[in-house]
């Protein structure tokens, strides 16, 4: 489906509610299948979620998770070390080219029975479940942490608990802090100290309530929609001022882009501010990959040089990010230089009018250009990919008077 998307308000204002995060949800998920007595509040309605439930009462046979890294990871290694099942995980084409090498290995070495149905590295993977038994291992941690929170996710079933020394420059570093808090939020003992994690063993969990906080990647869209008006004041409940969640770093960044953040009560109200803001930024987001797309898109609107860097993770995500960010912003106008970690943006003072901006099956490409239809009308393509990670994406945008219309 293609959308056309414009805007013609001058001042925005709306509530919104914004589904749970999919990264709290997909750890609390697994826990549960461990430890069943915790109960789980404000689950996430993204398909990422939906495909990891699934696949959890599943429990066997063929099952795909189409785009979702974290179900990927996650279960692979939960299903290695679940006695006895005997399970195959797929997923989409693109699924099937992000690399799982260094998290099967770690398994292996562990005792997981795990082989590769067709590209070694790569999904599927073919998986029997077995008693895993080593209670320490070395992981590669500069290519995605979720092979860190794959493996403390299932650390605390197994016999003897699980140490975790971690290789190299560790990326994403706040998702393992997630992970962690959440374990020890159940209830597990747990700690992070520099280059190594240890988790100590538990049978079972006394019951429990967690709620899961909404997600902060999706509020991105709503700071750069403020940035981008003339006048916004946009509601977004359940969010915390102390979160897990990496990304709500966003409420300082976007203090550059002129919007402020009030916690009031369980909401965060993002305002925007008339206060002269920077005609440059520079970010390094090794810790917050996620809202690169957001913040580079803020910038082309804005006519703000931008330089982002940490990026290294962007090309294996759901497409390569950076090759994605430079193709789609040029036709706006824009110059953009891209190395391996980097993206430098050099924007221009015309936007180009009725660009069709291709998605990549990107969620976060449909997102974090949609905001650019404040300055000038354009098209997405693909428009419904924003399911991974927020199904109800389009609607909450007319909330705030977007006007979209499907185009054939
Ligand atoms: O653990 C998680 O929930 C996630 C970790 C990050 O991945 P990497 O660690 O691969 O950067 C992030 O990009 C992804 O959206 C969700
Ligand atoms: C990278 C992402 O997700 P995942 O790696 O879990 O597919 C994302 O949501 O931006």
């Amino acid at each position: 489906m293609t959308l056309s998307v414009s805007h013609t308000e001058l001042d925005l204002k709306a509530e919104l509610k914004i589904t749970g995060s999919k990264s709290e949800s997909n750890r609390l998920l697994i826990l549960q299948a461990l430890y069943p007595d915790i109960h789980i509040e404000n689950l996430s309605n993204s398909d990422d979620t939906v495909v990891l439930k699934e696949a959890l009462e599943k429990g066997d046979g063929t099952i795909d998770i189409h785009h979702a890294g974290t179900a990927m990871r996650f279960l692979t290694a939960y299903f290695a070390s679940k006695e006895g099942c005997e399970v195959e995980i797929t997923g989409s084409k693109r699924m099937k080219e992000r690399p799982i090498r260094l998290l099967v290995d770690a398994l292996q070495r562990m005792g997981a029975d795990i082989r590769y149905s067709n590209e070694a590295g790569y999904p599927p993977l073919k998986i029997r479940g077995k008693k895993l038994n080593v209670d320490s291992i070395k992981l590669q941690a500069n290519v995605s942490s979720q092979y860190v929170s794959a493996l403390m996710l299932i650390a605390a079933s197994l016999p003897n608990g699980l140490e975790i020394i971690l290789d190299g420059q560790i990326t994403s570093t706040p998702y393992i802090l997630m992970t962690l808090e959440i374990l020890q939020h159940a209830g597990i003992q747990g700690k992070f100290d520099e280059d190594r994690v240890s988790i100590e063993p538990v049978d079972q969990l006394p019951p429990s309530t967690i709620a899961v906080e909404s997600d902060w990647s999706s509020a991105s869209y709503f700071y750069s929609i403020a940035a981008i008006s003339n006048s916004a004041e946009i509601r977004l409940s359940n969010y915390r001022e102390t979160s897990r969640q990496g990304d709500s770093c966003l409420a300082e960044i976007y203090r550059h882009f002129g919007v402020d953040t009030s916690y009031v009560g369980d909401s965060i109200i993002l305002k925007k501010n008339n206060i002269k803001r920077s005609r440059r930024i520079h970010e390094d987001l090794r810790n917050s990959p996620d809202i690169a797309q957001t913040i580079a898109v803020t910038c082309l609107a804005l006519g703000m040089e931008c330089e982002l860097e940490g990026l290294h993770t962007l090309k294996i995500k759901e497409t390569d990010r950076l090759q994605a960010l430079k193709n789609e912003m040029e036709k706006f106008g824009a110059k953009v230089n891209i190395t391996d970690d980097c993206l430098q943006l050099f924007p221009t003072n015309r936007l180009n009018e009725g660009v069709h901006v291709e998605t990549y099956n990107d969620h976060r490409m449909a997102m974090a250009f949609a905001p650019l239809a404040l300055k000038v009308p354009l098209f997405v393509e693909d428009a419904d990919v924003v399911s991974k990670s927020y199904p109800d994406f389009w609607e909450d945008l007319r909330k705030l008077g977007f006007k979209t219309k499907e185009s054939v």
